[in-house]
């Protein structure tokens, strides 16, 4: 048990512990709104190692892209991935509005979005069928992966 406890102790600097895991939103985007105790953390996109913790600011909304709007954009903006902290001795409180669509809205990168240098990255798909796969995996899955379109398709929604 000692050592369990030593364990979780020395997981990061400050001997704070995971509250809720590592993933990107599924929805458009996100509203979240936090008491003055920081926990957020944002993934940087070049090493999955690094995490940025987000200030924490009662004041202020933090909007997050969430991945229907990554597809929605052929990826020009990106859903962000996060995960929230659990500080040893406050407790934090974060109020949070997802935006999705409806179950049947039929979801792919915008026309304007493809272009001969970013083809179609996505193919077409419903919020229902995001997420019911989204409910069959982990939480840490890249589900977008799932979706990214065959070559054989990708010039379809190019204007
Ligand atoms: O509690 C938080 O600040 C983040 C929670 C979160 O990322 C989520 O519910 O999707
Ligand atoms: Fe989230």
């Amino acid at each position: 048990m000692a050592k369990l406890r030593e364990r979780l102790k020395n997981k990061d600097d400050k001997g704070s512990r995971i509250g809720f895991g590592e993933h990107s939103d599924p929805q458009i985007l996100t509203l979240l709104r936090s008491n003055e105790v920081e926990g957020l953390q944002i993934q940087s996109f070049s090493d999955s190692s690094v995490w940025t913790t987000v200030k924490a600011d009662p004041s202020a909304f933090f909007i997050n892209v969430g991945d229907t709007l990554q597809a929605m954009t052929n990826g020009r903006f990106v859903s962000v991935r996060h995960r929230a902290m659990l500080d040893a001795h406050r407790k934090r409180m974060s109020t949070i509005f997802f935006a999705a669509p409806s179950l049947q809205t039929l979801i792919y990168p915008l026309p304007e979005m493809v272009t001969h240098d970013n083809p179609q990255r996505y193919r077409p798909y419903t919020w229902a069928e995001y997420k019911r796969i989204m409910y069959s995996l982990r939480l840490a899955t890249n589900r977008l992966e799932l979706f990214v379109s065959d070559s054989k398709d990708s010039k379809a929604f190019m204007r």
